[in-house]
């Protein structure tokens, strides 16, 4: 930890932007304040840690990661007859053998796509945080992660890296990929998804820093508009530690990078 003192993320100032936005020195929050990060539906409240010694602290998760919008499986019947009309738009025939059940596989195959806004954080948790003096970097990379482009409504896809520095508390491994998931399985731009899983991760473990890290192929890129096949976006947010630590930032780099 390069003699780096160490400071658990448990309030919103310590939560900054990698890089402050050249036009606008803000704070993260400010930005996220600023429409960033929400999804409409939930107001946004304060939550007290339970981290022993951080009982006083108030962080504004604001984040909504509990956003519900009404039974998602009683769209479907409004969904089908959206993609029925959509074929008749095309100039298919909707009553041909072939796309008789069309319109209601779509509709559940997009259901599918975006389920994350079904999950919420805690349930994904599922109280899988547990105690322990651990305090070197935890890493989980390439984990694959596939989502929905909000502009186009197509695919974009790649793999995604975590690391964080616990502060006494860790989290089950798998709830990493489930994190990733929540938010990869919505309408999404890449820039959005990776802050979001940053601070779903600190949200539940307040750690002394969290480092996301996504590669994504955006099929809005290669089977239309600029088509460029090859093309990949790569986005990161750091956040504590790895945000103001270039050592530390370099050993998570290094550790995603090697083989
Ligand atoms: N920053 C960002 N842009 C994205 C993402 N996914 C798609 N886009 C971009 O959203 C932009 C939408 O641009 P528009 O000019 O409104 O739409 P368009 O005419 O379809 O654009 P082209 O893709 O250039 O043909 C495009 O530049 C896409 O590449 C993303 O995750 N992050
Ligand atoms: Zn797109």
């Amino acid at each position: 930890m390069n003699g780096l003192s160490k400071q658990c993320i448990t309030d919103e100032k310590s939560i900054k932007l990698k890089k402050p936005h050249p036009l606008r020195s803000i704070s993260w929050n400010k930005n996220i304040e600023e429409g960033d990060l929400d999804v409409p539906g939930t107001p946004r409240t304060p939550r007290t840690s339970t981290t022993p010694g951080h009982e006083n602290c108030t962080f504004h998760h604001d984040l909504e990661l509990d956003h519900r919008p009404p039974t998602r499986e009683a769209l479907l019947p409004e969904m089908s007859r959206s993609y029925r009309l959509l074929l008749s738009s095309l100039g298919e025939d909707p009553d041909r053998q072939g796309l008789l059940k069309t319109p209601e596989r779509a509709a559940k195959a997009m259901l599918f796509f975006t389920k994350g806004y079904d999950q919420s954080l805690d349930d994904v948790i599922n109280d899988a945080v547990f105690d322990e003096d651990h305090d070197e970097m935890v890493v989980v990379k390439d984990i694959e992660m596939f989502s929905m482009c909000e502009h186009h409504l197509v695919p974009f896809y790649g793999k995604v890296s975590i690391g964080y520095l616990p502060c006494k508390k860790i989290l089950g491994l798998s709830k990493l990929a489930r994190i990733v998931e929540i938010f990869s399985r919505r309408l999404q731009v890449q820039e959005r998804l990776t802050k979001q899983i940053a601070i779903a991760v600190t949200k539940a473990v307040e750690p002394a820093g969290v480092a996301v890290v996504i590669e994504g192929v955006h099929m809005c890129m290669v089977m239309r508009g600029v088509q460029k096949i090859n093309s990949k976006t790569v986005t990161s947010t750091m956040l504590g530690v790895f945000r103001d630590d270039p050592k530390t930032r370099e050993e998570f780099l290094n550790l995603v990078h090697s083989k």
